[in-house]
Order: C-alpha cells, then structure tokens, then sequence
C-alpha cells in the first residue's frame, strides 16, 4: 500500500508498503488479492483531515489511520491511496465525522471532500462521472494546440483537481487516445493490378476501407463518443476525392460519419467493426443522406466467393478478368475492380484454395470397409465406412452419428455459444488461420453412459478398426468442440507429425472429426496437397491418419463457413498413452507435435 499526501506541490511519502498484508496479516496473501486500484480524494475542507480505513464491514473496530489531508488553501488539498475495490474509508475533521465511502472498483474513483453546513460530507465520483469530466474538458479543449495543458487548466479552475490526478483522468478516458487515423489513400482506379499469386502486402488487414464512388469530394469525421445524435463533438478525419478511397486505422466500434462536403443534410454514420472492413459510399437514392455499405472482413470473403463463382477459370488472369467486373457486396453494391482482386487473395489465400473449397467436387470412394462397432450393450452394428485416399488413410463415414445423438451431446455439453472463446493457434494467440470458436469437452470415463463418452468410445472403435492402431480412450487429449460461423475457417495445417516417416509414441497419430452441425454452403474439410474433400451432412464423420506422412499429405483445411453455422467434434488419437502416461506427460516431456498449430 502506498499512501502519500500533497500539499501546494509538497510530496510527502508517509508510508511504503508490500500490500495490505503487513498491515492485517489476516488478509490473503498480496497475490490472491485483485488488482490494487487508486482512490484519489481532494479537499475543500478548511480543516486538516484525517484518513481512516475501515478494514471490517464498516461497523467493527479496528478503523486505521491511513494518512492525513492538510487544510485547504486557494487550491483543495489532495491525497492518494493506492487500495482496492470494496475497501471503505471515512475522514475526520476534530469532532466531525464524514460518512464513509467505498473504492467502487472503477480505474480511478475520486472522493470530493467538503463542510456542508458544519458537516464534513465525503462524495465519490466514480468512472461514469470521470468520464463526462473527461469528456467536458474534451470539449473545451480538442482542436487546441496544447490539448493536454488545456485539459489540465479546465481540470483545476473548474473543479481544482491537481494535474497529476487529470492526466490519469484524461489516460483513461480521454477518446483522443484512440484518435482514428488516415493512413493511406489511393484513386481506385490506378491501384495496381494484383496477381492473386502475390502475397497481400499491399492490403491492409487491420483497417476500414471507406470507398467515394461518388463524383464529389467527401468529408470523413469521427463521432468519439459513438452517438450520432453528437454531431457538434465530431471531428474531421479525412476528405476523400471522388472515385478514390481511404485506409483509416482506428479500433473497433468508433463511429464515423460521412457527408458530402459541406451539404450537411447528406450525412450518414456507420461503425468500423474491426479487422478489415470496407465501407462503400454511394449517392444519395432521391433523396439524403447518403447510402453506405459496411462489409466486415467475414461478409466480404463470402461475397467475394460469390462473386468469383460466375468465373469458373482456372487460369488466373482468365479468372481475374471475370472477376474484377463482377466483386460485389451481397447487397449488389459494386466493389472496386483492384482492390477486390487483393482482398480475394488475403481472404481466401489463393485462386487454388478458392477452388478447392468452393469448386472442385467432393471426392468419389475408391472402395468401402466394414468396420464393427460394439454398443456396449450386447449388440454389434456394422458400418461401411467410404475410403476417400489410402496413403495416408483418408475416411468417410455417413452417419456414424444420429441427428438426436449430435442433438444430446450439443445439449448435454451445453456448447452453448457463450461458452466458446475464439480459438487458439501455438503461442496462445487467435489468428486468421484459425478463425474458430472452440471449447475443450472431457468425457468422463467412468461415467460411460453420457453422450460425450459414448461417442468417444465409438471414435476410437472406428480409429482401432479402421487402422489396427493401439488406440483406446485412457490418457487421450479431450474432444475439441469446434463451432464456425459464417466466414469463419481453419487454413491449411496439419494436426501431428507432418513431414515425419514415423512419429514416437505418445504422439499423435490421427485425426477424426464428428459434423454435428453442417452449413448450408461451405465448410467443407479438404486436404491441400491432393484435393481430397469431404462435404459433410450432418453426422458425418472423418477419420485420417498420418503416422507417417513424410510427404505433407495430412495438410488440411475447414473451408470457410459460406451459409448457416458448422459445429464439429476434433478427436485426435495417440498411440502409447494410459491412464498413468497421458498426453500432457507426453507434452511435459517436449514431444511437442512438430507442424501442429494446438
Ligand atoms: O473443422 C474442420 O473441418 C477441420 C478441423 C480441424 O482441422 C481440426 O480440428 O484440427
Ligand atoms: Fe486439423
């Protein structure tokens, strides 16, 4: 705990503290506690004020002295106390006793300290009322070259809070810390042409594209505080000249508003909803404002694959020369010629990937085999399951699982959508390439008749039938529930030992997936290296093998989701594991998967 008083610029440490825990050892450990926040209070009291904390409910004994405010002067006296939320104090001026506050937990809370008719009252302000003084001090002072010191005089004469408490007041909450910026622009028509076989260096992946396909010139400004009905805070951005575009970096969620220069009754206002989006500006129809068109980058991927579905070309600049006339947003707004053709590439990665996701047909069975399944109830069933490649084994099976079965497991698992986090790829961080939600499922076991295992059981009866591998459920990774929405995908990677003649044991060894929701269009499964595809219908399943691959032919990718939703169930399959040497043993030995993205 750190406390210290301030006086008409005098800076006086009382105290320097761990945390709370040498001051009441019974407190938990500094570690347990949450984040310590500050609790600023200023004082217009003429008298010299005493701090104390009360570390019980606020009725018990014990209060603490934790420090002391001077008397006012010209300015209010000012203190600090570094605590944490939920931590109440009161203040003590000779005989008078002010009521006592508690940190509420904001970033900053500020107590205002004053005698009201020969009574000392103590009133926070918490974030929402630092916000709109924030925001007041925004207003008196944006446009102004010496924005800070400006907010700083605002700060003092209006309410005399000491610069030192207004700097983390305007850090905090000041919207000119996430100023949008114009980072480019470009007429569409001379952007240069893109070959879809070059990277997608010249398009930005993290910003809005705002496009004036209109012959005027357009002003761009920002709402900071995202309420269009604010006009009078808004503030210019960027012009952009007809037929041109703009790249503006910002973060998601600000609003925007676009007008025609100088005709205010055309304006509009859109959202930039993050990563890269494209807003297209198109003339008024009759009458304002103007028409604008937001597409977010999953939006945009999937028209530009129904776009390039009119042009069925291999060769690329037959491709592209179809193409570019015809990139559309779903709503019909046209999208201009070269800018579409680099974002096709940054969305679907290549001309190649495009094809064989959206394209190229499934792939027929070379033969069929009959696998057993036992029930655990006495009764065999057989199943014929559709070899689609045989090296490395590739494995169809029609409805291994019923619809009512995928129906329980979504709902005994409650793979409810809020359950689901954006996927994780190596390092821990959520990537393009894996763009997914996903949740870890763990079968019990011992708890053999619930859903979850009872798939589990049958995966590895299929794994085991299908290869003669040793593979059974003790010590296995948990099912990846994986959940993909419109635009969502997972690129091209392999699951194991990619590249590798034979992995150790402990190590994985195969891949199955179990489609429990299936989209309308899209999201097939496909391996990169020969076209092999699988587009499932509800049930399915896939099983595929790569205990050796020394070729890369494990490779594989989720296609992405084009219409509707795909929920899929990941089992991966490792030979050499128990009940006494899991995979996470395997794992804490550094048998890391080599290639693997998990
Ligand atoms: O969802 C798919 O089609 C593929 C999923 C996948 O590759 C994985 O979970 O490793
Ligand atoms: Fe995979």
């Amino acid at each position: 705990m750190e406390l210290y008083s301030e006086n008409a610029g005098q800076h006086h440490r009382r105290h320097h503290m761990c945390c709370l825990r040498f001051f009441v050892p019974w407190i938990i450990a500094c570690s347990a506690q949450p984040e310590p926040k500050e609790l600023h209070v200023l004082s217009s009291a003429p008298k010299a004020v005493q701090v104390f904390w009360l570390p019980g409910d606020g009725h018990g004994d014990g209060d603490v002295e934790v420090g002391q405010l001077a008397a006012a002067g010209e300015q209010p006296s000012s203190f600090s106390i570094t605590t944490y939320p939920g931590h109440a104090f009161y203040f003590q001026a000779g005989p008078q006793r002010s009521n006592s506050v508690a940190h509420s937990g904001g970033e900053h809370d500020l107590v205002m300290l004053s005698e009201k008719a020969g009574a000392l009252s103590a009133e926070v302000l918490t974030a929402e009322k630092l916000k709109s003084l924030v925001r007041e001090m925004h207003l008196q002072c944006k446009g102004r070259h010496g924005y800070i010191s400006c907010c700083r005089t605002f700060a003092r004469e209006s309410l005399g809070i000491p610069s030192r408490f207004a700097d983390r007041y305007i850090e905090s909450y000041s919207p000119n810390r996430w100023m949008p910026k114009d980072v480019g622009r470009g007429s569409i028509k001379e952007v240069s042409p893109v070959s879809l076989g070059d990277e997608p260096g010249a398009v930005p992946e993290d910003e809005m594209v705002v496009v004036n396909n209109l012959p005027d010139s357009l002003d761009l400004l920002w709402v900071p505080f995202a309420d269009e009905a604010k006009l009078e805070e808004s503030t210019f951005i960027s012009d952009v000249p007809p037929e041109s575009f703009v790249r503006i970096s910002g973060k998601p969620g600000q609003m925007f508003m676009a007008m025609i220069r100088g005709q205010n009754e055309s304006i509009s206002a859109f959202q930039y909803p993050g990563e890269l989006a494209v807003v297209l500006i198109r003339p008024p129809e009759g009458a304002p404002p103007l028409r604008v068109a937001v597409a977010n980058q999953d939006q945009l991927k999937i028209a530009l694959s129904n776009a390039a579905q009119a042009c069925d070309f291999e060769e690329e600049t037959a491709f592209l020369g179809c193409f570019r006339s015809r990139a559309a947003l779903s709503t019909g707004e046209p999208l201009p010629q070269a800018l579409s053709a680099a974002w096709f590439v940054m969305l679907w990665s290549s001309l190649k990937h495009w094809r064989q996701c959206v394209i190229l047909p499934d792939s027929r069975p070379i033969r069929q085999v009959t696998l057993q399944l036992d029930n655990g109830e006495g009764s065999n069933r057989t199943i014929q399951a559709n070899v689609l490649r045989e090296e490395p084994l590739v494995l169809g099976i029609k409805g291994l699982a019923k619809p009512e079965e995928c129906d329980q497991l979504i709902k005994s698992q409650e793979v409810l959508e809020q359950d689901l986090v954006m996927a994780f790829v190596s390092g821990g961080s959520t990537s393009k390439h894996r763009r997914t939600l996903s949740k870890n499922l763990y079968p019990d076991l011992e708890e053999p008749g619930s859903m979850l295992s009872r798939l589990h059981k049958r995966f590895f009866q299929v794994a085991r039938g299908a290869t003669g591998f040793n593979l059974w459920p003790p010590g296995q990774e948990p099912v990846n529930w994986l959940h993909y929405k419109p635009g969502y995908e997972y690129r091209p990677h392999c699951d194991g030992g990619c590249g590798q003649s034979l992995v150790p044991s402990g190590m994985r060894v195969a891949s199955s997936l179990l489609y429990c929701n299936v989209p309308e269009q899209g999201g097939s499964t496909i391996f990169t290296k020969d076209s092999t595809k699988m587009t499932p219908a509800r049930g399915d399943f896939l099983f595929f093998t790569y205990k050796s691959d020394p070729d890369h032919m494990s490779t594989h990718a989720a296609c992405p989701v084009l219409k509707g939703i795909k929920s899929t169930a990941t089992q991966w399959y490792r030979e050499g594991v128990s009940e006494h040497y899991t995979w996470e043993d395997v794992n804490d030995l550094g048998y890391r998967a080599k290639g693997t993205e998990l």
